[in-house]
């Protein structure tokens, strides 16, 4: 029996997302499409009478405006909103600003498939001098300047990502707090990974979409009932196959 739900929502379209370049800890804005899937989504969990008691997301301003903007929708200005690097995009090292298309067209597509969606291999890594590096942004010296990694593969994302959760979400969960999170792709595709215990070797088949939420409804131990997106079936599997074409060479 299902006692906590949460929702689960990747931030709207990035300006990078629309020009289909890896972004990973660029802190692209949105595109004004992914702010309108933003105001959307807050509209369909108002419609669907959702409400939340806190929220979490990255330090990365695509995620930070998406989950403004659904907060605005639900008149929710006022909850807490932690944000964390923990729950920041995969770190997509050396490809980084480079087009998903133009690569595949390069290297080939199982080659871009495996740098996008393998579980533990990574991408080229991004030297810390590379003008492309976020090694010195002012927010990673707040936290600490070693958490910015060269590049990262899903392993990799989830290993800092669960801590989080274990430590922070988790707790903030059983509380009774009903918790909304805004993040990215990837470190998303890492917590429903661990949710829905899909193995690795599956894991590569598994897109999310931009600025649909994801609702998990858990049970005492947070192990998933179900899970389902708040829009329907056709609109979901579209949104889905284009995130999974944009590896394409075209
Ligand atoms: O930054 C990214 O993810 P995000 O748009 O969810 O923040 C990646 O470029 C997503 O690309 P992918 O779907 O090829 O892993």
């Amino acid at each position: 029996m299902a006692k906590y739900q949460i929702v689960l929502v990747r931030h709207g379209e990035s300006e990078w997302n629309q020009k289909n370049l890896f972004c990973g800890w660029f802190d692209a804005d949105l595109s004004n499409t992914g702010i309108e899937e933003g105001r959307n989504a807050g509209k369909m969990l108002k419609e669907k009478g959702f409400t939340f008691d806190i929220a979490f997301t990255s330090v990365l301003k695509r995620a930070i405006k998406t989950l403004y903007l659904i907060q605005d929708e639900l008149e929710l200005h006022w909850i807490p909103v932690i944000r964390h690097w923990r729950l920041n995009e995969r770190h997509y090292g050396a490809l980084q600003g480079l087009n998903k298309s133009e690569t595949a067209a390069k290297y080939g597509e199982p080659q871009v498939k495996i740098w996008r969606r393998s579980y533990d291999i990574p991408p080229p890594p991004l030297e810390p001098t590379d003008p492309r590096s976020s090694t010195n942004e002012r927010k990673y010296q707040e936290f600490d300047s070693n958490v910015v990694p060269a590049h990262e593969c899903l392993k990799d994302t989830i290993a800092r990502v669960l801590p989080y959760w274990h430590d922070v979400i988790v707790p903030t969960i059983k509380s009774g707090k009903r918790v909304l999170i805004a993040a990215h792709g990837n470190s998303l595709r890492g917590i429903v990974k661990y949710l829905d215990k899909i193995p690795d070797d599956d894991i590569p088949e598994l897109n999310i979409p931009t600025g649909i939420p994801l609702v998990y409804e858990l049970d005492k131990n947070l192990k998933p009932v179900k899970h389902y997106y708040l829009a329907d079936e056709e609109q979901v599997k579209a949104a889905i196959e284009r995130v999974a074409n944009q590896g394409k060479a075209k």
